[in-house]
């Protein structure tokens, strides 16, 4: 039986949302360890900001009442006081100007500031200053002054449900004074048992034998799912023994109770598929294939109840699978993780297309120097789902559409960012 990438998609989020927890999908962390976490409640703000009202500009704060008589070429005001900034505001004398810097508090009686090179001298250093009908027409009231609250209301939404505490997300709560120890809600993700291996898959650290190869899978779906929020990861390595297989996994199963099992491996069509003929006699699942390579074949179903997703074992089956099925489900059922965020890009080389499937191919964004020229994308290493080391260099996966065609070098393509890959520019940089 074969799916598009949207079905089995829709398939796996409704999968994933029977294993849902909402008690597990919300945690109250410090700051401190929020880093990089979606934020599962409005956060509110405690101050306003800007917490006064404040000068964008060195220059100096006026009435503009005194800058609207009829008939003077100019205006000369006496400067009849400094205000720096973190001093307390002082008061403007009617028809004078007060010398004010940026992020200064705006004297009580100014409504506007006018920037020190538009005035003459365009000095501090001076007891009056004079601006001409010209420039003080386009003087305002508001005029470069940060209005108290006009980023950010005392007691109004600061940062909505859903924003991911970045960098400027973090400044922000710093701004409003929340050190690293006040607690924020964030989202959390399940709870998930990895399940890899096979008799040829041996971990890393023992010696490699005839035949055997160390696990990639294990180490990746770990760091991937951490990446997403799972609030654990544990791993099952298995063999190609069926009771062995099953009774282990049981086991793990009862043992941990996770909120989700991802397998990989044990899926298509070999002597050996110990994942799918185990699944398929003690689960409730669908095996069968997905139209995109890689990560044709597929599986999704319960387990004894808890929500499992099955990836094919090539790595970057593996890989490109999470990507494509287990994101958006986690985005949407735990908000754990940013949803993909499909974008585009022209290829700089022609590609082949392939009959009846849709291609992830893994590429490498090119560094824009021109931001008026639309971004370009090409391929990295070939289209086969072993080639795991072509893979780590990839900064996106591009969505080459089903086709026995070439696509040429020009042709529009979606891309999804995925972390990591080689920086351009550093690849010959062996320091
Ligand atoms: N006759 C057919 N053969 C295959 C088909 C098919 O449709 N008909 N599909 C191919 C495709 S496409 C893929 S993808 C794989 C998927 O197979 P499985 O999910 O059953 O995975 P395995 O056979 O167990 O392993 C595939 C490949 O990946 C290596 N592997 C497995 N686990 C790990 C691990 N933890 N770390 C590193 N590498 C791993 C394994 O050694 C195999 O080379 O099936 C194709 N065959
Ligand atoms: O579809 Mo498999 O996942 O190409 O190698």
């Amino acid at each position: 039986m074969s799916r598009s990438i949207e079905e089995h998609a829709a398939s796996v989020r409704a999968t994933i949302a029977r294993g849902y927890d909402a008690a597990t999908a919300r945690l109250e962390l410090p700051l401190a360890r929020a880093r990089g976490a979606v934020l599962a409640r409005d956060l509110l703000a405690p101050i306003s900001l800007p917490p006064f009202t404040n000068s964008q500009m060195d220059g100096f704060a006026v009435r503009t009442a005194d800058l609207r008589a009829t008939g003077d070429e100019a205006f000369t005001l006496p400067v009849s006081a400094t205000q720096a900034a973190g001093a307390p505001p002082t008061t403007l004398a009617p028809g004078t100007a007060v010398a004010v810097m940026t992020g200064a508090a705006l004297p009580a009686g100014a409504d506007a500031v006018v920037p020190v090179e538009r005035v003459s001298p365009s000095s501090f250093d001076t007891d009056r200053i004079t601006i001409t009908r010209e420039s003080a027409a386009g003087v305002l009231p508001g005029t470069y002054v940060r209005a108290q609250g006009s980023d950010v209301e005392r007691g109004s939404v600061a940062l909505s449900a859903g924003t991911v505490l970045g960098a400027a997300a973090l400044g922000a709560c710093a701004a409003l004074g929340l050190d690293g120890a006040a607690t924020v809600s964030v989202r959390q993700g399940p709870s998930v048992l990895v399940v890899t291996g096979g008799d040829e898959v041996l971990t890393a650290g023992q010696p490699l034998k005839p035949g055997a190869i160390y696990d990639a899978n294990g180490p990746l779906l770990e760091s991937w799912l951490e990446e997403a929020g799972a609030s654990a990861v544990t791993t099952l390595s298995v063999t190609d023994a069926p009771d062995e297989f099953s009774r282990r996994l049981r086991a793990a199963v009862d043992g941990e109770a996770p909120h989700l099992i991802v397998t990989s491996g044990g899926i298509s069509a070999g002597a050996f598929e110990v994942v799918r003929l185990t699944l398929e006699r003690e689960a409730q699942m669908w095996f069968g294939h997905v139209a995109m390579q890689p990560g044709g074949p597929q599986g999704c179903g319960h387990y004894r109840g808890v929500p499992v997703v099955c990836l094919p074992g090539n790595p970057v089956s593996s890989w490109v699978s999470c990507e494509m099925f287990l994101r958006p489900a986690l985005a949407q059922v735990w908000g754990s993780c940013v949803p993909p965020r499909w974008a585009s890009a022209v290829l700089t080389d022609p590609v082949r297309g392939l009959t009846g499937r849709s291609q992830l191919r893994r590429g490498l964004l090119e560094a824009g120097d021109d931001a008026a020229r639309e971004p370009a994308v090409r391929c990295v290493g070939g289209a086969s789902s072993h080639l795991l080391m072509s893979a780590a260099r990839a900064s996106v996966l591009l969505r080459i559409p089903a086709g026995d065609q070439e696509f040429p070098a020009g042709t529009r393509v979606d891309i999804l960012p995925v972390s990591g890959g080689t920086i351009i520019g550093q690849e010959t940089a062996n320091e």
